[in-house]
């Protein structure tokens, strides 16, 4: 194993229309790191894992997703990596409304080739170790918003990321099954050699982390080592 970062932000700014949401941010982030990412609301920290995960494109400075500047790469070669090296987690799930669950967890597979009866077999495997009390064949309609969150956790790992972006993975789930997914969420990462990167409010969560980076208004206040 190479000790190349697996997510670099250099100097990075963003911002949304008017709004400057981030300036002058830097992060490095090493293989089998967990950073949790915290601060008040608004300065900046979802917006910094749009920008991680290569959503967004950072307006200054450089976003390096295993070694790649994803600002070099033209739209389709972004979306490939993403699906490639990127699990993302979002707070309310963010299943595509029209495939059934299973299909939205196999989907980083289905797109990558993987042939439809093994990619389902690996998405229905991957609801069963995030907790999941799920056939399958729900709509995502359907979901209350902790069994959104645990199929997004799913889809986030069913290719095995090398970086795992979660902002508020666990707001939605009760004390035990949140504690219980992100065990799945770290673990599975770790054991493929991949690092994380953590946004929560909850100081469970935080506490969890090998750093926290704090940031206020838009800026990296401090970076504290935690273990
Ligand atoms: N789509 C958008 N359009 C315009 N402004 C936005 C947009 N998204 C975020 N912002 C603004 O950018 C700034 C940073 O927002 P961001 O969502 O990254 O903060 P946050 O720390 O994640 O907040 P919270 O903890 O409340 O989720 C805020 O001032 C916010 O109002």
């Amino acid at each position: 194993m190479t000790d190349q970062p697996l997510l670099e932000l250099v100097d990075v700014g963003f911002s949304h229309e008017r709004t400057r949401a981030l300036g002058g941010v830097s992060l490095t982030v090493a293989p089998g790191e967990v950073v949790a990412v915290t601060g008040p609301s608004g300065c900046g920290k979802s917006t910094l894992v749009m920008l991680a995960a290569g959503v967004l494109r950072a307006d200054e400075g450089q976003v390096r997703i295993a070694g790649q500047d994803v600002g070099s790469l033209d739209d389709a070669a972004r979306a490939r990596l993403r699906r490639r090296r990127v699990g993302l987690v979002l707070q309310y799930g963010q299943l595509v409304p029209d495939l059934p669950v299973l299909d939205n967890v196999a989907l980083p597979l289905l797109l990558e080739g993987v042939r439809p009866a093994t990619a389902r077999a690996r998405a229905a495997e991957w609801l069963t170790r995030v907790g999941a009390d799920l056939t399958g064949e729900e709509w995502p309609g359907e979901l209350s918003g902790g069994q959104a969150q645990q199929a997004a956790a799913a889809r986030a790992l069913v290719a095995g990321p090398s970086v795992l972006l979660a902002d508020e993975p666990t707001a939605s789930l009760d004390a035990r099954a949140g504690s219980a997914l992100l065990d799945v969420l770290l673990s599975s990462t770790l054991e493929v050699g991949g690092a994380v990167v953590v946004v929560s409010h909850d100081n469970v969560v935080a506490a969890r982390a090998d750093r926290e980076v704090r940031l206020r208004g838009g800026r990296v206040a401090h970076s504290v080592q935690l273990s």
